[in-house]
């Protein structure tokens, strides 16, 4: 349990603003963009351990500074995140809107909690809220909501934290993370360029022949809201973690994720071909074990991914393309078939199927994608993430991240997939549960192993 007696104390709020940024910006946002407009914030947590032993150990009291310093220089390459979301009057649709002046606030705080509890992957006696204190809250009211907010902890002798809270109507995971390497590698290289491959890109040339834009927009427009207007930002209110519910985080070992996968060819053997990605198998595992954690009742089951577009659209965009390129694709199964034998057959079926089209097809029925985004009766589960990001890639200089963390999942119901922290192709994934069910989860994530 957390020591009660152990504090975060807030030390400052500043504001950081790009260096250089002569450019305003005024970017009309996709309708991959609106569908996230009243989604809660996205926040996550990377951890970076000083060890006492390290030169860097001198260097504790230069982190800050040098975070902020190069925060402002990686603002100049992504101006857009000092900036707000608006959504005028005279505007048929939300707008992401950066003036001379806009900042991004930046919260300095100091932990004495213990940090290696922080940061253990083995633990799953972590309480969901544990991590609150170590990120922002992102300021939003009816009128405007900013793109970004950060907070900085420092644990005096350990280490330090950076927390993020972004508007995932303003951008997807993919260019999040494009962000924080950018960011990192400006403060590891005290440079003020970063190379290409981490620069954004602003064209906005998303193709939308049938204005999807404005069917979402007129969704919220005209939705029958108790707000003074509907053009407010305000995001719709998620579920607050129940009590007692904590935190774990699961491993699947590159050799792991072979056993998965070559059961699954055995029992396919006589059948058709089936995708068998690494995102495929690891997902497919991590839903069987948590519809049996749940003990789900439903008789069909569902499973919310997403898909980035930036590849896949005709023309294709740019790898860097900033915003929002991400599709919603849904696995459906039949309770009975996930927690029968072949389980993990019928769940890689599921998502095999689910990821069928990608190429050609994939912005087909986006007009309805907004109610796919709803809450179900029978949606159980999301992911968030995905291991291809490479997050513990982002060094700022002082070493890979000791832990990341998608603390926001506690709201959101997901769960997240990142690498594994080893770098070695392994697969991290992150769940809330309730305390109980957390021990369910963990057993049968370790006995599914053994029976392969
Ligand atoms: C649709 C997918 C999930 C499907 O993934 P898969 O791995 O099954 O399929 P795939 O076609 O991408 O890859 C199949 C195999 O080819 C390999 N492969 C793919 N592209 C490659 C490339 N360019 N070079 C080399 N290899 C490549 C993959 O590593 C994989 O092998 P192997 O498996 O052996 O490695 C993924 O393509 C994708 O779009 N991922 C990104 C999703 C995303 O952006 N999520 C974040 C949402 S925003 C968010 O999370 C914020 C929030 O909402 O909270």
């Amino acid at each position: 349990m957390a020591d009660p007696n152990k504090s975060t104390k807030l030390v400052e709020i500043c504001r950081v603003a790009p260096q250089h940024a002569d450019q305003e910006f005024s970017l009309p946002l996709t309708f991959f963009d609106i569908l996230w407009l009243k989604f809660p914030p996205v926040q996550c947590l990377y951890f970076y351990e000083i060890l006492p032993s390290s030169k860097n150990t001198s260097s504790f009291d230069s982190i800050l500074p040098k975070l902020k310093t190069s925060l402002s220089l990686t603002l100049n390459h992504f101006p857009p995140l000092a900036g707000n979301i608006i959504w005028p009057q005279d505007s048929p649709k939300p707008i992401l809107s950066y003036h001379r002046g806009d900042a991004v606030s930046v919260a300095v705080a100091e932990s004495d909690a213990d940090f290696h509890r922080l940061v253990s992957s083995n633990n799953i006696n972590l309480e969901a809220k544990e991590y609150h204190p170590l990120v922002p809250p992102l300021e939003v009211c009816h009128e405007k909501a900013a793109a970004l907010a950060l907070q900085i902890t420092l644990f005096p002798n350990h280490g330090f934290s950076i927390g993020t809270s972004a508007h995932h109507a303003a951008l997807d995971g993919k260019i999040a993370t494009l962000f924080l390497k950018s960011w990192a590698y400006i403060c590891k290289h005290e440079s003020d360029s970063v190379p290409d491959q981490l620069k954004p890109f602003y064209d906005r040339r998303v193709p939308d022949p049938t204005r999807i834009d404005l069917i979402y927009s007129n969704h919220f427009l005209n939705m029958d809201l108790e707000l003074p207007n509907n053009r407010s930002l305000m995001p719709f209110q998620f579920q607050s973690p129940p009590p007692n519910s904590v935190r774990g985080c699961f491993q699947f070992t590159p050799a792991k994720i072979e056993a998965i996968r070559q059961l699954v060819k055995e029992k396919k053997q006589q059948h058709q071909s089936v995708h068998l990605s690494t995102f495929c198998v690891t997902t497919a595992y991590a839903w069987i074990c948590l519809v049996k954690t749940e003990e789900i009742k439903s008789k069909k089951i569902r499973l919310t991914f997403s898909v980035d577009c930036r590849s896949r659209l005709d023309p294709q965009i740019s790898e860097n393309y900033f915003g929002n390129c991400i599709a919603p694709r849904i696995a459906v199964a039949e309770s009975e078939g996930i927690l029968g034998e072949d389980g993990l057959v019928v769940a890689v079926n599921a998502i095999s199927e689910a990821l069928e089209g990608l190429n050609n097809r994939i912005l087909n029925g986006a007009e309805a994608w907004m109610e796919i985004m709803q809450p179900q009766a029978d949606q159980l589960f999301f992911v968030a993430g995905s291991h291809v990001f490479r997050i513990y890639d982002t060094n700022f200089g002082w070493g890979r991240p000791r832990k990341y963390e998608v603390v926001s999942i506690d709201r959101t119901g997901a769960i997240y997939f990142s690498d594994s922290k080893d770098g070695d192709g392994g697969i991290e994934i992150g769940v809330v549960l309730k305390k109980q069910r957390m021990e369910a989860f963990a057993s049968l994530f370790a006995k599914g192993f053994e029976d392969l």
